[in-house]
Formats: structure tokens, C-alpha cells, sequence
């Protein structure tokens, strides 16, 4: 195992941040850890890097006990916070030559890891950080997180904040680190990138709802569930929320995601009622279900 987590605690003053925490990650897997602000994902890779102490529980590192042998792992993993981490006046070759010296690397020694990151940033190493584009800062972060070769990654909402085909073009690259051997553990609060990981952890309120992998958790969900759509969504949502066989509700892009109370639910019954709610052009058509649903089945 590459990680693992046994019965992990922390609370800050009162404040229960992680309950009980278990999970293994295996060595070379892609593992997400997905949930909403507050879920509990920053203190837990914050345990899981050295940084902070749990309250209770053991974890261990690529081998390493996070309490006894915090020095080998902190040379055995790389950390890209969530926050913007760098030294904003350095610039982009002051920042990398800066962490590949204090783990007593050079970026020569490493290059072939991080060529195809840096190549994108290069043009630009010698402007200071800090003036840097949201994502031109997020590769660079990424580098400096590679430079000591890590054989474990850990990457704390890496794609918050950044566009779409950017998103896209990261997680492509995190592949690539993957084949090359790398463990990652990934959050994200964006449950679309949930599907691109081997294996995922729901987190909410610092409890794990369901671990497993994304195609399975989806295939788990308990109940049938149908894209609804009308004339005027917001009076949709409220006539679907007040219907009394309504299981669950919930906007979904274009779509309203709903589920029914009963095993033998007939669509056509529920079109008659929102028609008698002056709804028109209605559509009730049946949909597979998403990691996001099955969250918000897990989180009620
Ligand atoms: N230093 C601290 N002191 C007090 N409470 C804290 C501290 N750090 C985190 N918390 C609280 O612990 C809970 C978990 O926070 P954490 O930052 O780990 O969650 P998260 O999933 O990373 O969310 P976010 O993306 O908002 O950081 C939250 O309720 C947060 O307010």
C-alpha cells in the first residue's frame, strides 16, 4: 500500500473536522478524494504530508509512519497545496531552482518528470510568480511539487478556480504522472473529475460516505432517476419538491434530476400533476445516475 489510513481524528476546538477516517490507497493508483468545501480534505492531507498531528489514528506514507518517520516521507512526497504556495516575488526558475535545492536535487536531475509541464511554463521563467496567469501558476506549482521526484503526489483541489480546457489538460497530465509511477491522491470538489480517477473517496462533514470506483458507485445507486424538464424550471422544481411520492430533487444543467417514493413509478402520473400545475412541454425521461447524485443520496 502506497497509503494508509487507520481511524484518523482531528478536531479543532470542539469542531470535529475528521471523524474515524479508514481508506488505503495502493501503490501507483490515481485516488480521488471528493467533497464539498469544509468536507474535511485539507486536513487530511495535511496530516497525510507531516504537517499537522491527527488526534487519533495511525497513517502511513510510502512505508512511512506520518509520526515516527515524518523526515522520509517528507522526502518521499510532493505537495501541491490548495492555496497558491510559491514565493510570489521569485520568479518561475527562482521557485523550481529553489525546491529542487532544498531536496538536494537539481532541475537537470529531474527534468524528464516535469519537461512536459515546464515546456508550457519556460517562456515565461523569468517573470516573478506572483504576475502569473491561474493556471501557468497551478503548472508551475505542480513542478515544484515533482522536482525531488516524489514517489507518492499529493494534490489539494488542484483544478479550483481553473477554466475548463485547462481542467481538461491537467488531468491528462496527471495521467501521464501516473503511468510514470507515481501514486496521486487528488481532491476535488468538481464531481465531474471524479470519473477520471481509479478509485474515489465521497467525503462530507470529515465522514467518508462511500469508497469504491467511480463506475461502481454510480452503478450502486439505489433508485431509478429521471431528467425532467418543462416550460419554467424554477415553478418545475417547486411542484416537484411539493409532490407527495417524490424521493429526491435536484437541478441538474438543463435537467431536473428527480426520483419517486414508489418501486412502480409511471411517469405519465407525474406529467399529468405538473400539467395540472400549469407546467407545459413537459419531458420525464429516464437517466443514468451521476457520481453527483449518488452524493447527494449519500450526503441526505
Ligand atoms: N485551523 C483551523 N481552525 C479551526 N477550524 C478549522 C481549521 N482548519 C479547518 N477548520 C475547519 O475544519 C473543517 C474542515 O476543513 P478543511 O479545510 O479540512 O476542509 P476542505 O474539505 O479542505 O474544505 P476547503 O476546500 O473549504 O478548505 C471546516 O469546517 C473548517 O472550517
Amino acid at each position: 500500500m502506497s497509503i494508509s489510513l487507520s481511524h484518523i481524528s482531528k478536531s479543532y476546538k470542539g469542531l470535529k473536522a475528521l471523524e474515524a477516517i479508514s481508506f488505503e490507497v495502493k501503490a501507483g493508483e490515481l485516488f480521488g478524494l471528493i467533497g464539498p468545501d469544509g468536507a474535511g480534505k485539507t486536513t487530511l492531507f495535511r496530516i497525510l504530508t507531516t504537517l499537522l498531528l491527527a488526534d487519533e489514528g495511525r497513517a502511513r506514507v510510502a512505508g512511512f509512519d506520518v509520526v515516527s518517520d515524518y523526515k522520509k516521507i517528507r522526502n518521499s512526497v510532493g505537495y501541491m497545496p490548495g492555496k497558491f504556495s510559491l514565493y510570489q516575488d521569485l520568479t518561475v526558475e527562482e521557485n523550481l531552482t529553489f525546491f529542487a535545492t532544498i531536496f538536494g536535487t537539481t532541475i537537470a536531475e529531474n527534468y524528464d518528470l516535469i519537461k512536459e509541464i515546464y515546456v508550457q511554463i519556460e517562456p515565461f521563467k523569468d517573470r516573478r510568480a506572483g504576475k502569473l496567469s491561474g493556471g501557468m501558476k497551478q503548472k508551475l506549482a505542480l513542478c515544484c511539487a515533482l522536482i525531488h521526484k516524489p514517489e507518492v503526489l499529493f494534490l489539494d483541489e488542484p483544478t479550483t478556480g481553473v477554466d475548463p480546457v485547462s481542467r481538461k489538460e491537467f488531468w491528462e497530465m496527471l495521467k501521464r504522472l501516473q503511468q510514470k509511477g507515481i501514486t496521486i491522491l487528488v481532491s476535488t470538489p468538481y464531481m465531474d473529475e471524479a470519473a477520471l480517477c481509479d478509485r474515489i473517496a465521497l467525503i462530507q462533514g470529515g465522514k467518508i460516505l462511500q469508497i469504491d470506483t467511480p463506475r461502481a458507485i454510480v452503478r450502486h445507486y439505489p433508485k431509478s432517476i429521471y431528467n425532467v424538464k418543462a416550460n419554467k424550471t424554477y415553478q418545475l422544481i417547486k411542484a416537484l419538491k411539493a409532490y407527495e411520492n417524490k424521493h429526491s430533487v435536484y437541478p441538474f444543467g438543463e435537467f431536473v434530476h428527480y426520483t419517486d417514493k414508489r418501486d412502480d413509478f409511471n411517469p405519465s402520473e407525474l406529467k399529468e400533476y405538473l400539467e395540472s400545475k400549469s407546467l407545459s412541454d413537459v419531458v420525464i425521461e429516464k437517466t443514468e445516475a451521476t457520481i453527483e447524485d449518488t452524493f447527494m443520496e449519500l450526503a441526505k
